[in-house]
């Protein structure tokens, strides 16, 4: 999460809120109920529905006609090669790039092509982008409890009363992210790999049902790559996430060798080129010559 969609998250919620009470108001049928901040109609399985998504640059079909279904609690892994479309595809989700054609729904009622940017950051779904963006001169816990701020504003008349529940979570969010005995650091001392985890921390505090991840061990040493497939891996089921990686080692841990029947999506010139277990994708040959025999 950036720190300019954390400051404007209030101000989106409030406006999301405006927005979800004039709809039922006038009889809107946008929405098939009341939506909450934080929750999502996931009663028919899926948290994610992207259909028949087109997005053109200057008549460059950047996607073409893309369908992806993520189910709740699911966590799924994007490869592909160079330009295949993936960030664009994180870029319609999160209301950054707005498609041509298509649908996409989070949960069954929730119509994100409705929504703009900050209003989908506070109705659950955290973007990770690439390079870490932390508030470099202030300590873990002060980044953790900036992130937990941003809802201040949201439940201000809740928040004292929860003030020990909220340095809690905060406890348990360094003992997941492994920053517990860094708490007191200035986060521009940590490393890469712990600036990374910090900032899933800052967006695991509030609390998103849809975690989207941009290769987020890039630039990692194997073995924080490991400790980030082992925090996926225990965040999978309470949230769900989509993973954008080049790295087939941590796609393996996190699919466990595609043993499990974890899907693994592979995209290719702005569709899905083949989906299936890592084994699945692994042996199919337009993968192996488009992306993983390169
Ligand atoms: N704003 C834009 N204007 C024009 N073309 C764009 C724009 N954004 C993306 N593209 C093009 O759309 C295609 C898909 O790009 P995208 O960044 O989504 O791919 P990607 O799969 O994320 O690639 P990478 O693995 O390199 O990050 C590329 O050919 C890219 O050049």
């Amino acid at each position: 999460m950036t720190p300019d969609l954390m400051e404007a998250g209030v101000e989106a919620l409030k406006h999301h809120e405006e927005l979800v009470a004039a709809r039922q108001g006038s009889g809107g049928a946008s929405y098939g109920r009341v939506v909450t901040p934080g929750e999502v109609d996931v009663t028919h399985g899926a948290i994610l529905y992207l259909d028949d998504i087109t997005v053109s640059f200057d008549g460059f079909k950047a996607l073409n006609a893309l369908n992806l279904n993520i189910s709740a609690g699911e966590m799924r892994c994007i490869i592909g090669p160079n330009g295949a479309g993936k960030t664009t595809m994180m870029d319609v989700i999160t209301g950054k790039t707005r498609p041509d054609v298509g649908k996409a729904f989070f949960g069954s009622t929730i119509d994100l092509l409705r929504l703009r940017e900050n209003e989908i950051a506070s109705i659950g779904i955290g973007r990770k982008f690439q390079k870490p963006t932390v508030f470099e001169h202030l300590t873990v816990f002060e980044n953790l409890e900036l992130a937990l701020k941003a809802d201040r504003g949201v439940r201000s008349s809740m928040f004292f009363r929860l003030t020990g529940e909220q340095l809690d979570r905060i406890g348990e969010i360094l003992t997941l992210i492994h920053l517990r005995p860094s708490a007191q650091r200035v986060a521009g001392l940590l490393s890469h790999g712990q600036k990374q985890w910090l900032e899933i921390g800052m967006l695991l505090m509030q609390d998103p049902k849809l975690l989207l991840l941009d290769e987020p061990v890039a630039g990692m040493t194997d073995e924080e790559t490991e400790r980030t497939a082992e925090l996926f891996l225990s965040l999978e089921g309470n949230h769900s996430l989509v993973v954008v990686e080049h790295d087939m080692k941590f796609i393996g841990e996190l699919t466990q060798g595609g043993k499990n029947g974890k899907k693994v999506t592979v995209l290719h010139e702005g569709s899905v080129l083949a989906e299936g277990t890592l084994a699945d994708v692994q042996a199919n040959e337009k993968v192996v010559e488009v992306y993983l025999g390169r």
